[in-house]
């Protein structure tokens, strides 16, 4: 026996061979493309639901199959959340009581809270407000790095909207806040810590701790400051719920920050790549923005409604590269058979690791033919007009059940402002010889999110600056 025979219990699980795997992380390779060249082709040829896949020190439980990933995303209260290691600097910024990590009654109310505030506004104005910032930063165009202009824009969307705070991610390049919000990140994400969390302990990074309080007060302030000063934002509807401790109120609005600004960027950055890859798809999307605008400025929530194919690109992009690779594990108390679409079952014993792995269903053939291109009809029943309703097993970027993202309707409109925007104010073109050619080019991340990186595009304008 050696060290990458998998513990007893989980031996009867078919299981990804490991001299590629390790041979894939050795070599760096990013988590999306991992699953596309090993775990699916290794699922779909033996006609498994679930594969066994070691990483970090441990065997995990994927799942691939749609139909367990529903089962299990359905029964929260058997399928909590794992609480994940003890001394990940992550805590210490986002603190452990708050709606993504919490399980079980503190969930509930935690849930409760956060989505009464997201559904009280959909910031429509906000977002194009924030779009014209963007466009005069652009400036007359030419070669952007894409992907850092979606994060600044994505992160000022959720500083104004959720705490009615103006960040100056777009405008400033030096934003202090932005430099200092990276650093923390990266602190915290330093591979070397992510593998040996335990190193943590040892070898306390006290730099790192130190910028990570630093962040913290500043939400505390923030918090302070819109106690007195009510506002059109979350935080101001979060505060007119009872029930919430201070420190609950602060650990839910870095919440936001994390989950909301990565996400919907690497989503901003997909959408205008694959458009930017198929001049005809752009090309007709325009044509679209520009019938539904008619004589309206600026879009709104009824104009953007006319725009399905628009809305079908974003879809697509949000298909093939899924701004969350794999949702965070799972883990039951009790011992659960799980069945497959295809009839198959598998044991899964007490407190096995679980990843639902949204990528590998968003790519699988069976569901998606042609699942490598993008063909934003797939949305589409017989005609344009009439959408058809994806299963929503099958096309799950928010993931699924009770606890899918509770912002995909503020994320999907955020995006469609301001992709329609972008469509009628520019044309983009990828450069020629971009290392993105075939297809994005992901950055690496510990946190399991697939995020083009360092993506120049060309743009051009179309119309005036706006004033
Ligand atoms: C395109 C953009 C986005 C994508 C693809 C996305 C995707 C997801 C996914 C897959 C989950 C489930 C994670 C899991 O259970 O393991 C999730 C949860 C969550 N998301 Fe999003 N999200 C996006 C934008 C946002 C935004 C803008 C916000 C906040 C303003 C947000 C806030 C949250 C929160 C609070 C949760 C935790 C929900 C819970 O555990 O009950 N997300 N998101």
């Amino acid at each position: 026996k050696w060290m990458f025979t998998p513990p007893a219990e989980l031996r009867h699980l078919p299981r990804v061979p490991i001299l590629p795997l390790l041979w894939s992380y050795a070599s760096g390779e990013v988590e999306d493309v991992r699953i596309k060249r090993l775990l699916l082709p290794f699922a779909n040829e033996k006609g498994e639901g679930v594969v066994l896949v070691y990483a970090l020190g441990r065997w995990i439980v994927h799942v691939l199959d749609h139909q367990i990933a529903k089962d299990l995303s359905d029964n929260i209260s058997l399928w909590p959340k794992e609480e994940p290691p003890d001394a990940m600097l992550l805590w210490r910024f986002v603190g452990k009581t708050n709606v993504i990590l919490s399980n079980g009654e503190a969930w509930t109310r935690h849930s409760h809270v956060v989505k009464s505030a997201l559904t009280r506004n959909l910031p429509i104005s906000e977002f194009v407000s924030l779009g014209k910032k963007l466009f005069k930063k652009m400036g007359n165009g030419g070669r952007i790095k894409w992907d850092d202009y979606t994060m600044r824009f994505t992160l000022d969307a959720v500083g104004s909207t959720a705490l009615g705070h103006n960040f100056r991610a777009i405008e400033d390049d030096h934003s202090p806040f932005v430099a200092q919000y990276n650093e923390v990140m990266d602190g915290i994400a330093s591979p070397l810590y992510i593998v040996f969390p335990k190193l943590e302990k040892w070898f306390p990074r006290r730099e790192v701790i130190k910028n990570i309080d630093n962040l913290v007060n500043k939400f505390q302030k923030i918090l302070e400051h819109k106690k007195e000063n009510k506002g059109n934002d979350m935080l101001t509807y979060m505060l007119e719920e009872p029930g919430m401790t201070d420190e609950e109120y602060r650990d839910n609005m870095v919440v936001f920050f994390i989950a909301g600004h990565d996400t919907t960027a690497g989503a901003m950055s997909s959408f205008a790549y694959y458009l930017a890859k198929n001049p005809h798809i752009q090309k007709r999307a325009r044509e679209e923005v520009i019938e539904a605008l008619a004589n309206d400025e600026e879009p709104d929530v009824t104009n953007l409604r006319k725009m399905n194919y628009v809305q079908a690109c974003i879809r697509e992009s949000l298909r093939i590269n899924t701004p969350i690779t794999y949702m965070v594990p799972r883990s039951s108390a009790q011992p659960v058979d799980v069945k497959a679409s295809n009839g198959k079952t598998y044991y899964l014993p007490p407190n096995t690791s679980v990843i639902l792995n949204i990528t590998s269903i968003h790519h699988n053939e069976k569901y998606w033919p042609n699942a490598g291109a993008f063909i934003p009809e797939r949305f589409f029943g017989k005609s344009e007009k009439d959408e058809i309703r994806v299963d929503a097993s099958l096309w799950l970027p928010f993931a699924l059940g009770p606890r899918q993202c509770p912002a995909r309707n503020f994320a999907m409109y955020e995006l469609r402002t301001l992709a329609a925007m972008l469509l009628l104010e520019w044309e983009w073109a990828l450069p020629e010889s971009s290392p993105h050619s075939d297809y994005p080019k992901n950055g690496f991340s510990p946190f399991a999110l697939s995020l083009p990186k360092d993506m120049y595009i060309d743009f051009k304008r179309r119309t005036l600056p706006s004033k």
